[in-house]
């Protein structure tokens, strides 16, 4: 590596020291050896310039950098791609390097979401292997844009619009404020000879249209600035979820009656909370009976059911959850509807 140190690695440094330096300084004194943390290296410019980046900094921080490299087996060349990747992580000092293949049995349309899915599995089992405090991610400010606009682009609410947080569980984002751009500088500062993925510019996929499309022409129609303020606009909209979804956690307590397979909301409570609580009040509880997340068409669905004044319903939610307004008590042939008062959340799997 020749050179002095390149803004982008500077900024690069910063932001892993700044997501690293508090979790380090929380760590048992009398801890044996340091805190593993393993990059998830694709290959990709991205994580290899975090891999290069961690390596830099494991012995100036206190923690020790290892990787985990996945082959998903979904092109030819990966294989040879993990190979090359575990042994440039070797080569830069990142130690244990693992490798894993997984197969997606998988075609078509669901195909990202089963590699994600195996990609995450194999993440845990190499976390348990070694005992690694954390996994590290090469997520960039450029993906945290791509992921503000595929929520604006599929209607979402405010907690698609905050993007990916830069800490879930032991999975950590340290680059969410460095550019692409930045990690390829790096790379080729530091002669790293990084993966191009062709699926990341495949047009089948929406997230590659805006990778490849639409960023690029908003950026030349908006400015250069477009990237920084999606980026923000998920900072912003992640506290704004965060305080609604705290609120919306303490009303749930305080209102629901959760049993084994129902539960019960009453409706007078319902009707005095604001719709954006009342929404996030009908995912908890369906949440509560294992169903699948709410669409804003299911949620639509419930909430004229609440708007109803007689026993009604079901409406049925993806995961095997029913919503009923009112029920009647078996073997009592006239009920007066304006006792049932409730609204029931009932589980209908066997
Ligand atoms: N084959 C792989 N092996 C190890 N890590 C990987 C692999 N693919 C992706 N990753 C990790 O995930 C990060 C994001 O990768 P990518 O942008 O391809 O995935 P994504 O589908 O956009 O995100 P995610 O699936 O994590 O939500 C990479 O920077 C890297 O840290």
């Amino acid at each position: 590596m020749g050179g002095g140190l390149t803004p982008a690695q500077a900024n690069a440094r910063a932001a892993l020291t700044a997501l690293l330096e508090p979790i380090l300084a929380d760590r048992h004194p009398d801890a044996a050896e340091p805190p593993l943390f393993l990059v998830a290296c694709s290959g990709g410019a991205d994580s290899l310039a975090l891999a290069s980046t961690a390596a830099f900094l494991q012995k100036k921080l206190g923690f020790r950098a290892g990787a985990i490299v996945i082959d998903h087996q979904l092109q030819e060349a990966t294989a040879a791609v993990a190979d090359r990747t575990a042994a440039t992580l070797r080569a830069l000092g990142l130690a244990p390097v693992l490798q894993q293949q997984v197969e997606i049995t998988q075609a078509g349309a669901g195909v990202e979401a089963a590699a994600r899915a195996a990609r995450y599995a194999a993440f845990e089992k190499a976390v348990e292997q070694t005992g690694a405090t954390g996994v590290l991610l090469g997520h960039t400010k450029d993906d945290q844009a791509e992921q503000v606009l595929l929520g604006l682009v599929r209607g979402s609410g405010t907690r698609s619009l905050a993007g990916m947080p830069p800490q879930r569980g032991h999975y950590y984002r340290p680059f969410l404020k460095v550019s692409r751009a930045e990690t390829e500088q790096i790379c080729t500062k530091e002669s790293l000879t990084w993966w191009e993925d062709p699926t990341n510019a495949d047009p089948a996929y929406l997230r590659s249209r805006i990778r490849t499309h639409v960023l690029p022409e908003l950026v030349d129609l908006l400015g250069d600035q477009l990237g920084e303020n999606l980026a923000r606009t998920a900072e912003i909209c992640r506290q704004d979820a965060d305080i609604i979804d705290s609120l919306a956690q303490e009303r749930f307590a305080t209102l629901a009656n959760v049993q084994p397979q129902k539960v019960e909301l009453d409706m007078t409570d319902l009707k005095a909370e604001p719709a954006g609580l009342r929404a996030r009040l009908f995912a908890m509880a369906a949440h509560q009976l294992g169903a699948e997340a709410l669409t804003h068409e299911r949620t639509g669905a419930i909430e004229q059911l609440l708007a109803g004044s007689k026993s009604a319903g079901p409406v049925q939610l993806p995961g095997g959850v029913e919503v009923w307004r009112g029920q009647r008590t078996p073997g009592v042939r006239r009920q007066n509807p304006a006792k049932y008062g409730k609204l029931v959340f009932i589980t209908v799997r066997s």
